[in-house]
């Protein structure tokens, strides 16, 4: 589904604004998303770390877990955007583009922003070509 200017401009508001409910004690790496679902919901998320540095969890994987455990299903989403204070657009970690690929469509565009208000429009797939991906049983 293709999306609007004024749709990021949205979801870049909400990343924005989740961005400084960051629990980030250890990096004071700031950073917020926002998600878009099929049936116009939105849900955002930010970085919650912990001091057993590997349970940090990214502000993308808590848009896309707090979406899940909302009831929606991989495949409900249409847009992603993230923010961070980085010199360039903020640039997702690997373990989130994995999440990524297996909940949303490869097509599904990602905004990437800073604060300052560069941004860059790209997508599942090109953030993670050729992701690893296990059978599904129904
Ligand atoms: O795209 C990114 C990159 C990093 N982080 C978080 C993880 C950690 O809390 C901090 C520093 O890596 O920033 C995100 O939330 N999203
Ligand atoms: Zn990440």
């Amino acid at each position: 589904m293709p999306v609007s200017t004024t749709t990021f401009t949205d979801l870049l508001a909400l990343a924005r604004s989740a961005r400084k409910q960051a629990y980030a004690p250890y990096s004071n790496f700031l950073v917020g998303a926002a998600l878009l679902t099929r049936d116009g919901r939105q849900f955002s998320g930010c970085n919650v770390e912990n001091a057993s540095y590997g349970l940090c969890n990214c502000a993308e994987r808590t848009a896309l877990f707090s979406a899940i455990a909302a009831g929606c299903q991989p495949g409900d989403f249409v847009a992603l955007a993230v923010i961070a204070d980085t010199d360039h657009p903020v640039s997702p970690c690997g373990a989130c583009r994995q999440v990524m690929s297996e909940l949303c469509d490869d097509a599904m565009p990602v905004l990437l922003a800073n604060l300052h208000g560069a941004t860059q429009e790209t997508s599942v797939a090109a953030l993670l070509p050729g992701s690893f991906k296990l059978p599904l049983s129904a």
